[in-house]
Parts: C-alpha cells; sequence; structure tokens
C-alpha cells in the first residue's frame, strides 16, 4: 500500500480507536476485453467518517461506488483487489448474499432523485414499502416510523408530504424522501453519488447539513462522490483524488485542499477559487 492511503483509525479522537468499516484495497474495475477503468483504488473509512472522492468526468469514482455497492454495468467486473465491509468480502458475494447488506447495511443516494421513485406512488407509501421489506414492521408501524423520518429530514409538513407524489414535489425534498428511505434501515454505510449536484446552492447546503446530523446520530459512514471541492471541504474528513481511474493524491480534507501536493489536485484547487472553496476550508479548519 502507497503512503497515501488513508487510515481511519489515525483519525483524531484516539482515545475511542475504530475499526474501519469499510476498506477497499488495491480495488481494479475492468471491461471484459481487458481495459481498465479502474486501476488500484485503496481508502479504508471508519464508522461516522466520511471520504470524499473528486476528480474529473470519467475519473472511475462512480465505478468505484457501483462496485462498493455490487451494481457494476454489465460487462464491467472487478477484477482484482478487495472490498471489505465489516469483515464481508463484497466482491464475492452472489445475488443472494447481497439481499441483507444493499438498501440495509449499505444504502446509496444519487444524483437524480426522481428516477428512483415510481412516479404513481405516493412518497409515503414508497417510504413504507422500504421499511416493511427491510425492517418487517407491519402497515401502522411503517407508517409512523414513516412519518417520523420525513420530520427528521426537514420535511416539516410530513404528513402532507407523506400523501404527495413525486412529481408534486421540489428536487431537494425529493432528494429529502431518497435519503429517508436510504437511511431508513439504519445503514452502517451511505454513498453519495453527485447527490446534492442537481440543488440550489441553499437547498444543497440544507441536505448535506442533514448527512451530517445523520453521520453523528446514526454513526452513519459515508463516501461521497463530488465534483464540487467546496462541498468535500464542507462535509468530508478525508479525501482521494483520482484522475484517468487511478488515485493521484489522498488525504485528510483540510490538508489536502489547503496544500495539495499533486499538480493535478492543485489545478482542482485553483479552479474552484472563484467558487469560494477558501471559505469551507477555513470552517473545516476550525472545527479541527
Ligand atoms: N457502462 C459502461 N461501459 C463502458 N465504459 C464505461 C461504462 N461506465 C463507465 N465507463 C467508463 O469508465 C470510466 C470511468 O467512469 P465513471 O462513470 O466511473 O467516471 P466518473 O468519474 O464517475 O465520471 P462522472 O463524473 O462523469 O460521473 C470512463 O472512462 C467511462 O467512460
Amino acid at each position: 500500500m502507497s503512503t497515501d492511503t488513508l487510515d481511519a483509525t489515525s483519525a483524531p479522537d484516539t482515545t475511542r480507536p475504530r475499526r474501519p468499516v469499510l476498506t477497499v484495497s488495491d480495488l481494479r474495475i475492468a471491461l471484459d476485453d481487458g481495459t481498465e477503468l479502474v486501476r488500484g483504488v485503496d481508502f479504508s473509512l471508519a464508522p461516522g467518517e466520511a471520504l470524499g472522492i473528486v476528480g474529473e468526468s470519467g475519473s472511475g469514482k462512480s465505478l468505484t461506488c457501483r462496485a462498493i455497492l455490487g451494481i457494476l454495468p454489465g460487462g464491467i467486473d472487478v477484477t482484482a483487489g478487495s472490498i471489505d465491509f465489516d469483515g464481508i468480502e463484497l466482491t464475492d458475494l452472489g445475488r443472494k448474499q447481497w439481499r441483507p447488506l444493499r438498501g440495509t447495511r449499505i444504502a446509496a443516494v444519487f444524483q437524480d432523485p426522481a428516477s428512483y421513485l415510481n412516479p404513481s406512488i405516493r412518497v409515503g407509501e414508497q417510504l413504507a414499502e422500504a421499511l416493511r421489506s427491510t425492517l418487517g414492521l407491519s402497515r401502522a408501524d411503517a407508517k409512523r416510523r414513516g412519518l417520523e423520518l420525513f420530520r427528521k429530514m426537514g420535511l416539516t409538513d410530513a404528513d402532507t408530504v407523506y400523501r404527495q407524489y413525486p412529481h408534486e414535489l421540489s428536487g431537494g425534498m425529493l432528494q429529502r424522501v431518497l435519503i429517508a428511505i436510504a437511511v431508513s434501515a439504519e445503514p452502517e454505510l451511505l454513498i453519495a453519488d453527485e447527490a446534492t449536484t442537481a440543488l440550489d446552492v441553499t437547498v444543497q447546503a440544507e441536505v448535506l447539513d442533514l448527512l451530517e446530523d445523520l453521520r453523528e446520530e446514526l454513526g452513519l459512514a459515508l463516501v461521497l462522490v463530488s465534483h464540487d471541492l467546496a462541498v468535500v471541504a464542507q462535509v468530508c474528513d478525508s479525501v482521494i483524488v483520482m484522475r484517468d481511474g487511478a488515485v493521484v493524491e489522498s488525504g485528510r480534507a483540510d490538508d489536502l485542499l489547503t496544500a495539495p501536493r499533486h499538480e493535478y489536485t492543485r489545478q482542482l484547487v485553483d479552479n474552484h477559487r472563484e467558487y469560494g472553496l477558501e471559505s469551507f476550508i477555513g470552517k473545516e479548519a476550525a472545527r479541527v
């Protein structure tokens, strides 16, 4: 492993050494014809920690996430390396073995929330259905828990939202519904792949705050993919920077974004300065 490999067990809180919930080691992903698309990704993540994955379009961020979720597109496979989730080797699992994990212990939210909801079913019923299938709740308990979750997600008029159809809700509200469904079974790991990209800046900030609250409350470990370094600076403890399928730099978010060592990271940071990245780095530094 390179010296850049993140080691979540060396997090600043030395009074509570935490075992990583996710360890990705030398992950390689390729097309059936042998073309490598992801070329050796390493990181580990402890409960309650957030890791950002940044890099230009096509650098392998989404495929890395999809490999962790066991949902790589057809014709693309993990060819080497390992993905250890709480002692379970995810790259070895068959469809049946994924059932108790995906959507229950490992959840995900993506960029376009509307496409993950059934347009003809009220959003409350969709959340209740998730609760019934993952936690085995009764109809009445699922509704009660669903309303609680909607309130927790900042959907203040939860009773009304519960009865609404996806087309009646804004993008920010739909993403909160999706996050409610994703965290309904209290997963240990949440993958957020460009989950706030389509939202306007204010709503994005609210959804990021919500993710931070969930990390603290549930000890949720978060893998956050974003092309927006300000988002990563606001939320993440550590970052990996990907280019052309490989990790070019990794480290603590504040160090890496304040003093990037690799030329490519420097370029990314420079490109973002005009969007006010410094204010988030300052916030991050003040927290440490
Ligand atoms: N289904 C597919 N078939 C063939 N190649 C693919 C497929 N999905 C992704 N790739 C290729 O794999 C590489 C990595 O793609 P990936 O989607 O992981 O990039 P990304 O960093 O998430 O980009 P973006 O920010 O645009 O989502 C790219 O070269 C892409 O063209």
